[in-house]
């Protein structure tokens, strides 16, 4: 398969590195403005390995836009904020064949979407539980294994590309799924998101903090409002299996920092908008009201704020 991967943090080199060790497919890479031109190689090591592996030296091949045109499949692991710019920057050299996933934490991108894009091209979401993370630039660490559950977003994929799809990114990372029902997974992601991300955002500490008891009110209330946003989208969410899944990810997870709160003590722009701003804003057009979500919102976005200051 010819892969476009769309940017150069941990997610983006991470899916290039194990796509690129089968010969079958020639995988390339679009690195933001920042990064003009990407260095030659970037370096790659796997803690999951037993015992782990010894850092590798990946050449790391840009495309062009004769290369991007020609795509099979162009994964953008960019974050939510950035996927609508990043998608308008490849915008007029795309070609309606070439399918596009989304590999992003957070919900409310798919409504943004230009129609243009929507129209002509074929989206699916990359769900991952991978963990990986920046040691500086250009040297990621793979540092915990998961699965990716793909689902269709928008246009059509006839059962011969989707089982091609599945076959090709199976190969690269195993535990690949096709989930017919993609849209009951990406809330389910987004309920463990509305809760872990925030409170260890504004609290400081690590995912596996979230199971004291001081947080617990939060935790089920965030819980109920976003099983009643979903309701009227559309989507059933169990309030017993969603307690159990947040508290499985906290117990998993219990030792990593979340995204979020790496985000805020890097002082960079968290995805606060597409987590539980996102419910905010569907409280808002269903007329619910979702206090313990929107407060966490903007509790999030001052914390960004007095950073940047
Ligand atoms: N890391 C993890 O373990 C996990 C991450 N995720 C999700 O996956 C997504 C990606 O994660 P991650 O890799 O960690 O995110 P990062 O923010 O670390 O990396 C995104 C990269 O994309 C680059 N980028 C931004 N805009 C463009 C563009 N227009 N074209 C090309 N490149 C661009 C950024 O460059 P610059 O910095 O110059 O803007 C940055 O290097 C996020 O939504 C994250 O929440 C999900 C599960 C696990
Ligand atoms: C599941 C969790 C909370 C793991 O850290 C995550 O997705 C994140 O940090 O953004």
């Amino acid at each position: 398969m010819n892969i476009v991967i769309v940017g150069q943090g941990p997610i983006g080199l991470m899916w290039y590195r194990y796509l690129a060790l089968s010969t079958a497919n020639n995988v390339k890479i679009v690195c933001s403005k920042n990064v003009q031109p990407p260095p030659s190689f970037f370096s790659f090591s796997n803690l999951n390995a037993n015992p782990p592996d010894k850092l590798e030296q990946i050449k790391l091949v840009s495309a062009d836009d004769d290369s991007i045109t020609k795509a099979d499949l162009i994964i953008v692991c960019v974050k939510s904020f950035q996927v609508i710019s990043a998608l308008k920057r490849l915008q007029n050299i795309l070609n309606s064949k070439t399918i596009i996933a989304l590999c992003h934490n957070g919900m409310g991108v798919k409504e943004q979407l230009p129609d243009t894009i929507k129209q002509a091209q074929t989206i699916v979401s990359f769900l991952i539980t991978h963990g990986a993370k920046l040691n500086a630039p250009f040297d990621i660490v793979h540092t915990g294994l998961g699965k990716t559950d793909i689902g269709l977003v928008c246009g059509s994929l006839n059962s011969k590309k989707q089982a091609q799809l599945i076959k090709t990114i199976d190969n690269a990372l195993p535990q690949t799924s096709w989930q017919d029902n993609i849209q009951q997974k990406q809330w389910e992601k987004l309920a463990i998101n509305c809760v872990i991300n925030p409170i260890t955002a504004i609290h400081n500490i690590k995912n596996g903090d979230v199971n004291q008891e001081q947080y617990d009110q939060t935790k089920i209330q965030v819980l109920e409002e976003v099983i009643t946003v979903a309701k009227a989208e559309g989507i059933e969410l169990n309030h017993g299996s969603l307690l159990n899944i947040v508290d499985q990810v906290i117990l998993l997870t219990a030792e990593n920092s979340s995204s979020m709160r790496s985000d805020i003590l890097a002082k960079r722009s968290t995805e606060i908008d597409y987590i539980n701003g996102y419910i905010h804003q569907l409280g808002i057009k269903h007329l619910i009201p979702t206090p313990q979500n929107s407060l966490l919102w903007q509790q999030v976005k001052a914390t960004e704020l007095q950073d940047k200051k």
